[in-house]
C-alpha cells in the first residue's frame, strides 16, 4: 500500500475540488491510500501553523501533493504558514525523494497561476521531493484537460465561481500520474542522506 498525502488550503472551496479530484484518480489504481488535510485558519496562532500530528503522519507518506489557491499572484497565506512551518522536516530532509506535485486555483484564466506552482516546485526543492508535473501538452492529446497548458501542476480557474470539467480532469489525471508513478519499478528508494566524507 503506498499512502498519499493532500495538504492544501482552500477559502471558498474550489482547491479542495480540486484535491478530491486528485484523490479519485489517484484512486483508479490499486493500492493507494489518499490522505487529505485542508489547513484552516484555526491551525494558524500568533501566524504560526502548528500542528505535530499532521508533520508525524506527513513522516508516513510516500508522495506529499501541495494545493493553494491562487492569492494576489502567490500562495495563500494560510498554505504558506504550513509550507514555513515545514522547515523541521527541511533540516533533517525528512521528505527526501518523496514524490510532490501541486495544484492550484485562481479566478481569472491566467491568474498569475504560475507563480503558485512554481512555489509549490520550490518548496518541493527546499524538501529534496522529487517533482511530478504534467504529462499532457495542451492540443497533442484528445481527452479535453490541461486546456491551458501548464506542465508544471494541475491549474484551474473559476470564472463563474466553479471549475470545468477540464479543469478537473487534468487535476484528477495528475492524481493518477502520481500513483502510476509511485507503483511503478522508478519510485525512489528512500535511503538515508549520505554523509558527506
Ligand atoms: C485575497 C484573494 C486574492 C486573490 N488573488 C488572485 C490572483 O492573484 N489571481 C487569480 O486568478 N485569482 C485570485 N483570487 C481569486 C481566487 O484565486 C479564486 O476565487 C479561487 O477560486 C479561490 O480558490 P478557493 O475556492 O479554493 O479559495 C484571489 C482571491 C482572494 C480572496
Amino acid at each position: 500500500m503506498k499512502t498519499i498525502a493532500l495538504v492544501y488550503y482552500s477559502g471558498s472551496g474550489a482547491t479542495h475540488d480540486m484535491a478530491e479530484a486528485v484523490a479519485q484518480g489517484a484512486k483508479t489504481q490499486p493500492d493507494i491510500q489518499v490522505i487529505r488535510y485542508r489547513i484552516s485558519g484555526e491551525d494558524i496562532q500568533n501566524g504560526r501553523f502548528n500542528d505535530p500530528d499532521l508533520f508525524a503522519s506527513l513522516q508516513h507518506a510516500d508522495a506529499i501533493l501541495f494545493g493553494s489557491p491562487t492569492y494576489m499572484g502567490g500562495p495563500a497565506a494560510q498554505f504558506k504558514a504550513f509550507a514555513d512551518a515545514s522547515s523541521e522536516s527541511w533540516s533533517e530532509q525528512g521528505w527526501r525523494n518523496k514524490l510532490a506535485a501541486g495544484f492550484t486555483v485562481g479566478g481569472s484564466q491566467g491568474g498569475e497561476q504560475d507563480s503558485t506552482l512554481n512555489y509549490l516546485l520550490i518548496l518541493a526543492m527546499q524538501h529534496g521531493m522529487l517533482w511530478v508535473g504534467m504529462d499532457m501538452p495542451s492540443g497533442y492529446h484528445d481527452k479535453r484537460i490541461n486546456p491551458m497548458g501548464r506542465q508544471l501542476g494541475a491549474s484551474g480557474h473559476t470564472p463563474e465561481g466553479a471549475l470545468s470539467e477540464a479543469d478537473l480532469k487534468t487535476a484528477s489525471h495528475l492524481g493518477q500520474r502520481v500513483a502510476t508513478l509511485l507503483l511503478s519499478q522508478f519510485a525512489a528508494e528512500k535511503s538515508p542522506v549520505a554523509e558527506i566524507a
